[in-house]
This record gives structure tokens, C-alpha cells and sequence, in this order.
């Protein structure tokens, strides 16, 4: 619990801040392609499934929230792992910023140079990656892995562009968007938290933000709704983590709809 504390102070705020200039730039990065604006969606709308049950001996499925910024995905999903920590985790991850005194390596990060930052970049080794005050953070699919191999479900959060990056046979994910509730709904429940604006700075919510909320919610949805295999509407904080506990527990232990090409064989 104790890396995750950290993690989410730490890393969180610092990559999601980038993906917010990013968003300013205009240039979201992803590691699969390389290029600046990935529109690798891989959507097929007309995909074949099948039902998929989980087996008791399979690793947990990977567990993907998504949602437009300042819904509460972090909030979600950092209430999920503190309440049972044992069950829930999320990925260790890696940066070039000192280790600061009382930090363990792996734990609270994998601190590495710059050096092997750059290695693991241009060997694909991140799902996402970015700089925030002059340090590189990243989360890397192998921290992914180590997580849901120790039998635990592993909880990210995700840019919507990198979804294809994760929806394999492997991590078998399951997808939850985070919609936002009515601007009048957010406007009554939001009304002492903080959040980070876009300029970095951690203020109450404004009522432009609602608006700006929802619009970002209507654009992912119209966008990536067919990889959604759950939406969860945030309204009430306890009603919303209860709906995601649930959502979670569905996904672990009964039988769901992916795609069948996760059970074709390989053809290497
Ligand atoms: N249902 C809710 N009711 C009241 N406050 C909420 C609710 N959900 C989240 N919050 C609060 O809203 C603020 C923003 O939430 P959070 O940081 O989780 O957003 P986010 O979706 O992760 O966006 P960002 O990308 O900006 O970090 C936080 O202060 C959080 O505590």
C-alpha cells in the first residue's frame, strides 16, 4: 500500500501533467509506433467474440479505467487498492529522478539512468512514458506483468490511443470508462475537491470544468466505445467505488465477452 501511496503522489501527477501538455502540444506519444499522434485504434467494429471465462489457475484479468481528466479515474482507483491492498495493485513504475531518502528501489519506483530510460524507450518496453520536471516516468508492460503473475489484480489508468497496446491475449483486459455524471450532478458533488487544471495548478473546480468534462467524455465515448466493456457513472464517490468493486468481481469471475481472436492460435 505504502508504493502505492507514493506512486500515485508521485508519478500520477507527473504523468498525467504531461499528458496534459501533451494534450496543449498536441502531441500525445505513443511507444508502439513511434509516431506523435497515434491513431492506431485497431477499431473493428464488426469483431468476432467469444465468451471468455476466466479460470481459477489463469492470472487475473488486467483491469483498465478510463475516463476524461478530472472525472476521477485516479480517485477510483486509488480508493480500490487502499481498501484491500492485497488484492489490488498498481504497477511499480520507472523513473530518472533521484531516489529520495526513505524510497526503496522498487518499491516506490525503479529508479534507473537516463541511459537505460532511453534503451527501454526505444526497446518498447512502456505502455506510456513521459518527462515532467526534468525527469522521464514510465509504466512498463513487464511491471504489468509482474503484478498480475503474482495473482493480484493489477488496476491502470489509461489514455484511450494506447488501449490497443494492452488488448491481447495476454493481459485479456477488461475495460471500464468513467463517465462523468450532469454538469449540475458534478457541480453538487464537486464541490471541495481540487483538482489539477490545466495549468498545473491544483484549484477547485469552475463550472467550465463540468462542461469541459463532458464534452472530453462525449468525444472518447463516440470514439472508443467499442472497447468499453463497462461504463461506471461517477456520482456519488462511495456508490461509484462499490459499482467498480462489482464491475471488477464480474470480470474476474464470470464469463464475458472478448474478442475470439485471443484464442486463435499463434501463427509464429
Ligand atoms: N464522485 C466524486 N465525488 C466527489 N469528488 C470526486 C469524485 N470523484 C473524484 N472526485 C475528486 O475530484 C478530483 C479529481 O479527481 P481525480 O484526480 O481522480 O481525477 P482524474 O480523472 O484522475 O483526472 P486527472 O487526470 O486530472 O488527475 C479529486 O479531488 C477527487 O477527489
Amino acid at each position: 500500500m505504502k508504493s502505492e501511496l507514493f506512486e500515485s503522489a508521485g508519478f500520477r501527477h507527473s504523468l498525467r501533467a504531461w499528458r496534459r501538455k501533451s494534450y496543449h502540444k498536441r502531441k500525445p506519444s505513443c511507444y508502439s509506433c513511434g509516431v506523435s499522434i497515434c491513431h492506431n485504434t485497431s477499431a473493428n467494429v464488426y469483431e468476432e467474440v467469444v465468451h471468455y471465462q476466466r479460470h481459477i489457475d489463469d492470472p487475473p484479468r488486467l483491469i483498465v479505467l478510463i475516463g476524461p481528466s478530472g472525472v476521477g479515474v485516479n480517485e477510483l482507483r486509488r480508493r480500490l487498492i487502499k481498501i484491500n491492498p492485497n488484492t489490488y495493485q498498481g504497477p511499480i513504475s520507472h523513473t530518472t529522478r533521484p531516489q529520495n531518502m526513505g524510497e526503496k528501489n522498487g518499491r516506490e519506483y525503479h529508479y534507473v539512468t537516463k541511459e537505460t530510460f532511453a534503451y527501454m524507450v526505444v526497446n518498447h518496453k512502456f505502455l506510456e512514458y513521459g518527462e515532467h520536471n526534468g525527469h522521464m516516468y514510465g509504466t512498463s508492460l513487464d511491471s504489468i506483468k509482474e503484478v498480475l503473475d503474482n495473482g493480484k489484480i493489477c488496476v491502470i489508468d489509461l489514455e484511450p490511443h494506447c488501449i490497443h497496446l494492452v488488448r491481447n491475449k495476454k493481459l485479456k483486459p477488461y475495460i471500464i470508462f468513467v463517465r462523468p455524471p450532469s454538469p449540475e450532478c458534478m457541480r453538487q458533488t464537486r464541490k471541495d475537491p481540487h483538482f489539477l487544471a490545466s495549468s498545473y495548478i491544483k484549484r477547485y473546480f469552475h463550472d467550465k470544468d463540468f462542461e469541459e468534462i463532458e464534452e472530453a467524455s462525449r468525444a472518447m465515448e463516440g470514439k472508443y466505445r467499442q472497447f468499453f466493456d463497462c461504463v461506471i457513472v461517477n456520482d456519488d464517490l462511495q456508490d461509484s467505488c462499490m459499482d467498480l468493486f462489482t464491475a471488477i468481481q464480474h470480470a474476474q469471475e464470470e464469463p464475458q465477452w472478448v474478442p475470439a481472436s485471443w484464442f486463435a492460435p499463434d501463427h509464429s
